[in-house]
């Protein structure tokens, strides 16, 4: 295993995310070792039920990045709003562009990704977020975005890291080399030192209740997330 693999792997143990997971005991382990996470590794999941995903996972993120752009909306310090405002540009110049390719390589085009229909697992998530991060502040939309670019992370990771994984002749191998590759590793790292900067000067040990509140939910968006593919649209 690499440095930057172990290493990262003991960071999401530690501080308020360690905290965050363990917390959520069940609530993470359903999310990170799901059905559609498995046969993602092994290469065996259904590729229609795939391109589906791909799908609803752009829309998905379009909205995520309008909790982004809150969050710079929200930002009272010049550090927090470069932060912020970097995540988003990273969103919409690079993970978006790439979703766009990856949809083009299943076979659809860009006007067909657009104009899909939203499940309601779509419209459950985004939906939330949005609400949320419109009442909430800093360290309620940090702590919002959380499980999503955590989550991801730790998935990929460990798909690499598994001997289990199919990575000789992997239809997703390029979604596992996303999530696993080292830009998407570095945006963690800074996320969770943002993350335990936020904490600190809007009283996270005092709020963390309710902070727990609002990652399980999400954790748990996630989980519902994964079944996009089979679902029905709205
Ligand atoms: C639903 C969902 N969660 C997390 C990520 C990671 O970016 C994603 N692409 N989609």
């Amino acid at each position: 295993m690499s440095a930057v693999i172990k290493n990262t792997l003991s960071l999401l143990d530690q501080g308020l995310i360690g905290r965050f997971r363990a917390d959520c005991g069940q609530d993470w382990q359903q999310f990170t070792q799901h059905r559609f996470v498995k046969e993602l590794a092994l290469g065996t999941l259904n590729q229609e039920e795939f391109k589906k995903f791909l799908v609803q996972d752009y829309l998905y993120l379009l909205d995520y990045c309008r909790v982004e752009a809150l969050a710079v909306y929200k930002s009272d310090q010049f550090q927090d709003m470069q932060y912020f405002s970097s995540l988003l540009h990273g969103l919409v110049n690079i993970e978006l562009p790439l979703h766009i390719k990856y949809c083009q390589e299943w076979g659809m085009s860009e006007k067909e990704v657009n104009s899909s229909p939203k499940t309601l697992e779509l419209l459950a998530y985004t939906q939330y977020l949005l609400s949320k991060a419109m009442q909430g502040d800093l360290l309620d939309l940090i702590v919002l975005l959380m499980p999503c670019l955590v989550g991801y992370g730790e998935i990929g990771l460990k798909m690499l890291i598994d001997p289990n994984t199919n990575q000789m002749n992997n239809p997703y191998q390029s979604w596992i080399d996303l999530y696993a590759g080292n830009e998407y590793l570095e945006l963690i790292h800074t996320s969770l030192t943002v993350l335990e900067r936020l904490a600190r000067q809007r009283g996270g040990e005092e709020r963390y209740s309710m902070l727990l509140e609002q990652f399980r939910t999400a954790v748990k968006l996630e989980t519902a997330f994964w079944n996009v593919g089979r679902s029905q649209y709205l």
